[in-house]
């Protein structure tokens, strides 16, 4: 068998939030993962506590709770953590390395104190320890510092971090909901962490400031060198009072280098800060994060999407677990062009597209019936039309939805033919919207 054909056994601790989805995505995606990979993925199986609890999406056959004799048969290549927490992950996650098999975990409390040391062991035994998931859920944020801003020197790093506290001040920002509420509606969600005094206490943005400042600034900060406090003692009153400072309040993680007395330091801290309602910070709600970096070179990079959930953070688990794969099968080289699909490219006249057409017309009222007629013969449905000047310099501006840009650009090509268009002035696309 060639190499990379042979499939490569996978691990997942934990079958919770994050784990469901995990699972989820290697059982459905599995031909296109192998497509990426150049091997076919393996679940060999997953590890729970409770053995008892109904599991979905899952051969129970595969179920065990003994993660530590998961992790060490022979048959894994590669050990996706899901657990929470330092203990039995820390333990688990070096036995994996130290048996030659590459990590994925999306524990951020765990990174936050041992990175020094996992990833030490990751070095000494030749494989991978991967953490995307650890740091604001879906977003791409670590890879793009350790690989991209390597490079470059980054001098901060700064945002909004924890996808629960998040969600509660915004809600509490729009509709002045109850603190408990909101809390138990982020956990339903699957945002909070098993013990949510973790992220309403700032904890858990704590723990992924300690991994952006290690990472950022190439030195060891933990989690216990983070100064922190979290949003507890927020109130409606003082949302009411940033209001009044056309502010509103995030909770907001920031790295930095900064100059003391002429000595290089690095600030790492977390609290809830008043920021500028036209700051695009305070545009970034729900469970949604946002990192803002800034490079000596590069300048400030925006990073911005789902930072809590199952689903958000198993897409970068399954990132790192797609790149430790490759990396078993090409040794670090890819994508490889065998792994592309090979997608036909559309024409433009196949894709679905919302125009706006302006038009110069002789009589408004009397041009309305024919010219939306030449819209319907065609299938488009119009969204928006608007009269514009009178008399020479009557106007009519047509929106339409959705509709093949096809039968879009000939609708226009009639409307350019019809006596009482006098003239199309103007026909534009119009993105950003999804109707
Ligand atoms: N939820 C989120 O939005 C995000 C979570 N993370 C991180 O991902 C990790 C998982 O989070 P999440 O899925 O929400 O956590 P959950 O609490 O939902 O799931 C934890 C899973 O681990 C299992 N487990 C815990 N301890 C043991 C043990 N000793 N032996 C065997 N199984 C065990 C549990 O088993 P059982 O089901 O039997 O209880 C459960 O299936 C955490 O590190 C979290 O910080 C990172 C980014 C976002
Ligand atoms: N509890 C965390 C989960 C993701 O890291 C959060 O709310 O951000």
């Amino acid at each position: 068998m060639k190499e990379s054909s042979r499939p490569i056994g996978v691990a997942v601790l934990g079958m919770g939030n994050v784990g469901t989805e995990v699972v989820r995505i290697l059982t459905e995606k599995a031909a296109d993962l192998q497509a990426r990979i150049g091997a076919p993925l393996e679940l060999r199986g997953v590890a729970v506590r409770d053995l008892s609890k109904e599991r979905k999406g899952v051969d129970r056959a595969l179920l065990t709770d003994d993660p530590m004799a998961l992790v060490q048969r022979d048959d894994v290549d590669l050990v996706v953590e899901l657990l929470g927490g330092i203990k039995p992950a820390r333990k688990l996650i070096l036995a994996a390395l130290e048996g030659g098999k590459s990590v994925v975990t999306a524990n951020k409390a765990l990174m936050a104190e041992h990175s020094g040391e996992l990833s030490k062991a990751a070095e000494d035994h030749r494989v991978d320890l991967y953490f995307e998931a650890a740091v604001a859920g879906a977003i791409p944020v670590i890879r793009p510092l350790t690989q991209s801003l390597a490079g470059d020197s980054v001098n901060r790093v700064a945002g909004i971090v924890n996808g629960t506290t998040n969600f509660i001040l915004s809600e509490m920002a729009e509709s002045g909901a109850g603190y408990g509420k909101v809390l138990a509606e982020a956990g339903r969600l699957g945002y909070a962490e098993a013990d949510p005094t973790a992220d309403v206490e700032g904890y858990d943005a704590a723990s992924k400031a300690a991994i952006l400042a290690s990472i950022a600034f190439h030195s060891r900060v933990t989690a216990s060198e983070v100064h922190r406090e979290g949003i507890t003692g927020i109130s409606a009153k003082d949302f009411d009072a940033a209001k009044k400072f056309d502010c509103t309040i995030k909770l907001l993680a920031i790295c930095e280098r900064i100059d003391v007395d002429g000595e290089q330091k690095i600030s790492a801290r977390v609290y809830p800060a008043l920021v500028p309602l036209d700051h695009p910070l305070a545009t970034v709600n729900g469970a949604f994060n946002a990192v803002a970096v800034e490079a000596e070179n590069a300048g400030r990079l925006m990073f911005y999407g789902q930072g809590a959930g199952g689903a958000p953070t198993a897409s970068a688990v399954l990132g790192d677990l797609v790149m430790a794969a490759r990396n078993r099968v090409f040794h670090g080289r890819g994508p490889l062009e065998s792994t592309y699909a090979g997608l036909p490219v559309a024409s433009i006249d196949e894709v679905p597209t919302r125009y706006y057409v302006s038009m110069k017309v002789a009589d408004v009222a009397g041009v309305l019936h024919q010219v939306s007629g030449e819209f319907a013969k065609r299938g488009i449905s119009i969204a928006a039309v608007r009269q514009e000047g009178a008399g020479d310099d009557a106007r009519l501006i047509v929106v339409t939805h959705r509709a093949s840009d096809r039968a879009q650009s000939d609708t226009v090509a009639a409307l350019e033919k019809m006596d009482s268009v006098l003239k199309v002035s103007s026909v534009l696309r119009l993105e950003g919207t999804n109707d």
